[in-house]
């Protein structure tokens, strides 16, 4: 969905998208200062999956204009907004110099985002899923990109990165990790490596402590940061295993990521509640977890008591080998 802003708006509203992971209908939100009223279509279910819908509104003291996903803004005071459009499905970014995608896989809520120059068409993927390979190999193909690279944010417990697949599909594209994670891939990457697709480039921060080779992207043009695992939208990553260390991350967090302008919008590899993305200054204010002391973050972590997930034992091996089974 694309929401396309005037200047009028724009200095007023932002929006954001939750949806429903079972029920698979989404929620788009849009939020500004003036008023304090809450509006939401009459085809908007209550849904316990829409806590964070709750959440900004209680927060932010502001209006909220809710509809489903696919629907147009029936309220007059947003109809600067033009109808949506398939060409940039994420309501917080239109711009026209980009093509940004979210893409979700179902099975461990991982997100994988596309990034590509508009202009040049050169585009990257992050964290890309070895089930939805086909998914974005034709996303990629519909949209004429030219896909330079497949990058991880680390080495995954809960999946089997799509990497080594797009490799086959499309031989020009690169895998890429953190070196110290020791896994393969064509590029190994270490801080403040920078990722140049088209006119664009991310830089390459480390972020340790959900593993030791966890990476976040900084795109500072679009005052954007994906996190991988190291921060969660209200939350973090676990420390339990791996090279788990609360500690590391904890630093790695505040020094890294919370030290970005509060702007800067948070994309996170998972979110198991529904939420699509968050910004540094509302992590910084509002996460459970890394807006404690430290001492308090480690005691958090250390009592988490989480589940191994489920694929561990398949994912660690073939992710080491950027997600080809064979060579496994
Ligand atoms: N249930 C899922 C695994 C869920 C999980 O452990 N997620 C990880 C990231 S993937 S290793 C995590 O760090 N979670 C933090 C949290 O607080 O939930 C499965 O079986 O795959």
């Amino acid at each position: 969905m694309r929401l396309t802003v005037t200047r009028s708006c724009r200095s007023t509203w932002s929006a954001r998208k939750l949806f429903d992971p079972s029920g698979y209908s989404s929620l788009v939100i849009l939020h500004g200062s003036r008023h304090n009223k809450a509006f939401s279509s009459k085809d908007v279910k209550p849904n316990p999956v829409f806590e964070g819908y709750r959440r900004i509104h209680c927060l932010a003291n502001i209006d909220v204009y809710a509809h489903q996903y696919g629907t147009t803004f029936r309220n007059p005071a947003v109809t600067k907004c033009a109808q949506p459009s398939r060409r940039n499905f994420h309501p917080n970014v239109s711009d026209d110099s980009i093509i940004f995608r979210q893409l979700l896989d179902y099975k461990s809520y991982t997100y994988t985002y596309l990034l590509a120059d508009a202009a040049t068409r050169e585009a990257i993927l992050i964290d890309p899923v070895i089930d939805t390979v086909e998914r974005d190999y034709r996303v990629v193909q519909e949209l004429g990109l030219n896909l330079i690279a497949a990058v991880n944010t680390h080495v995954h417990a809960d999946h089997i990165t799509g990497s080594g697949e797009m490799k086959k599909r499309l031989p020009v594209c690169k895998s890429m990790i953190a070196a110290v994670s020791q896994a393969r891939a064509d590029v190994k990457l270490k801080e403040k490596d920078l990722i140049k697709f088209g006119q664009f480039e991310l830089e390459v921060r480390s972020t340790p402590g959900h593993t030791n080779g966890c990476l976040s992207y900084v795109w500072h043009d679009k005052h954007m940061v994906f996190t991988g695992d190291a921060l969660l939208i209200r939350g973090c990553g676990r420390t339990d295993f791996q090279e788990g260390s609360p500690d590391l991350l904890y630093d790695s967090v505040h020094q890294k990521i919370f030290s970005l302008p509060h702007h800067f919008q948070v994309f996170p590899a998972h979110d198991y509640t529904g939420q699509t993305m968050s910004t540094v200054g509302e992590e910084v204010k509002f996460n459970p977890r890394l807006r404690r002391s430290k001492s308090d973050f480690v005691k958090i972590m250390k009592n988490l008591q989480l589940p191994y997930p489920k694929q561990i034992d398949k994912a660690l091996p073939a992710n080491m080998v950027c997600g080809i089974f064979d060579e496994v």
